[in-house]
């Protein structure tokens, strides 16, 4: 049991964060293995809630397989581990403090809940460089505008302003214009800080009275890099603390890099003379990357951990994993711990072993039935409209959409679509595929557009 129980905390420690790792796995304990039944012991209800929501299933899978025979696993709740193994912290919730706050400022401020583990929110990170940040159409235009403001910190664009779907690498180019602005000039004071942070300084600004030192220190930046800003969305009170720093960091010329999953007009919940604000710089999108990108980034991390991953696997995986980088960094580290746990040479074979749950996830929710609700919900319109003769705009151009993403992201060919879209000649279908894919290639919104849509479908 002992020996399992290393062997499955080192695979889980490789498939997840190491924030993930210490704040989830560390703190269990296997107690007793009998009839096969594995019993796991959590410190608190907390953990032992999160953990079986979220790894049971996979616990039960690396059990099975190491006895070779199926397993069950059951969590109990152990209170004692929490002095025996001093398990990591868990990342400190707000809620508590704020019970002595009026409700009518709470709710302009905000409570942060608590619902996982959190990246580390204020430090900047020294591997998320530019040099190990992977370039391609997609991020080409980000990554230089980056560059020139990291060499010309206040003077070139300010704000910068990052915007692009999730995972696209906009906190790795933050990081890194942070990183090389500290090489070039070791003195100036810089915060890298995600916005969800922000929002609890804030909090915790008002609790101790403590505005005035609050804002002393962000007005004393020189360089200011606040990460998806978007979570300041109806956060008025946040909001309008922001606004002074940035008025008095820009009147100061010193920097302020922005990011957010949207671009400026589209944060809803934003006041107008933020936003009017954030596009005053440079407002730049990170697109989801290509093909030949996605296997460049595999190469890359792979390299970096020391594997060797040959051209035809890297294919094969960034071929069916198109959404995101982080998602690809997901994806390869399951195949890493699966061929070091097996002892197996990384092959297709392998691959589809180890991404077993990913590939069939990704196969069973999209249908085309499945992209025509969604396309359908996303532009309003009524899903018999896919399949009916009429013509207008505003239905010709979702049913285009919905054609396209069928291509894309379904095994089906052009007359098979054609017959789902109420018997459609396969001319028809390539017609659109073409025309949106071109439209997504010239126009950023476009891409962006159906960025979002391959991300639902993807759930
Ligand atoms: N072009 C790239 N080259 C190398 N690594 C990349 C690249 N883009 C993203 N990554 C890596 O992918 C992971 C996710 O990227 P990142 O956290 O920067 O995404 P994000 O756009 O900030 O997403 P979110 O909006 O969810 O915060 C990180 O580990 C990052 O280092």
């Amino acid at each position: 049991m002992e020996d399992f129980w290393q062997t499955c905390s080192a695979m889980l420690e490789q498939e997840l964060t190491p924030q993930q790792y210490s704040a989830w796995i560390k703190p269990l304990a296997p107690l007793d293995f009998e009839d096969g039944r594995l019993r796991i012991a959590a410190p608190n209800r907390f953990k032992l809630d999160w953990v079986k929501a979220q790894f049971a299933s996979r616990i039960t899978h690396l059990a099975s397989e190491y006895w070779q025979s199926p397993i069950e696993v059951q969590f109990v709740l152990d209170p004692r581990l929490n002095g025996a193994r001093k398990p990591a912290p868990v990342p400190a919730v707000v809620s508590g403090p704020l019970v002595d706050m009026p409700t009518e400022i709470a709710d302009r401020v905000d409570i942060a809940i608590d619902t996982g583990p959190r990246r580390d929110q204020s430090k900047i990170n020294d591997a998320l460089t530019f040099d190990s940040f992977v370039t391609g159409k997609a991020n080409q235009l980000a990554r230089a505008a980056a560059i020139q403001v990291a060499n010309n910190p206040g003077v070139s664009y300010n704000p910068l302003f990052l915007y692009g779907g999730v995972g696209l690498g906009k906190t790795h180019l933050i990081h890194a214009i942070g990183n090389q602005v500290l090489q070039d000039r070791p003195n100036v004071k810089i915060r890298y800080i995600h916005a969800e942070q922000y929002v609890r300084d804030v909090v915790t600004a008002y609790q101790r009275k403590g505005f005035d030192e609050f804002k002393r220190y962000y007005h004393s930046l020189d360089l200011l890099l606040i990460d998806d800003i978007q979570f300041f969305a109806g956060k008025s009170r946040t909001q309008e603390e922001f606004f002074y720093a940035f008025e008095a960091l820009i009147a100061a010329k010193k920097q302020i890099i922005i990011t957010s999953d949207t671009y400026p007009k589209e944060i809803t919940g934003m006041d107008d003379r933020l936003i009017s604000r954030f596009d005053s710089g440079l407002t730049v999108a990170v697109e989801p990357p290509e093909l030949e990108m996605r296997v460049a980034i595999l190469l890359k991390k792979a390299a970096q951990e020391g594997a060797a991953l040959n051209d035809d696997v890297a294919f094969f995986v960034a071929k069916h994993l198109r959404s995101n980088v982080r998602e690809l960094e997901g994806a390869l580290r399951k195949i890493l711990a699966y061929s070091r746990f097996h002892g197996k040479e990384i092959t297709i074979d392998v691959v589809k072993e180890a991404l077993k749950d990913l590939l069939s996830v990704q196969n069973r929710q999209i249908s085309v039935e499945n992209i025509q609700k969604t396309v359908a919900d996303f532009f309003n319109i009524k899903v018999a409209d896919m399949y009916s003769k009429k013509r207008p705009a505003n239905i010709a151009r979702p049913r285009q959409i919905a054609m396209y993403l069928a291509k894309e992201l379904t095994q089906k060919s052009l007359p098979e679509i054609g017959e789902l879209f109420g018997g459609r000649d396969h001319t028809t279908v390539l017609h659109a595929v073409r025309k949106i894919a071109a439209d997504r290639a010239k126009n950023p919104e476009v891409n962006h557009e159906l960025h979002v849509l391959e991300q639902t479908l993807k759930g």
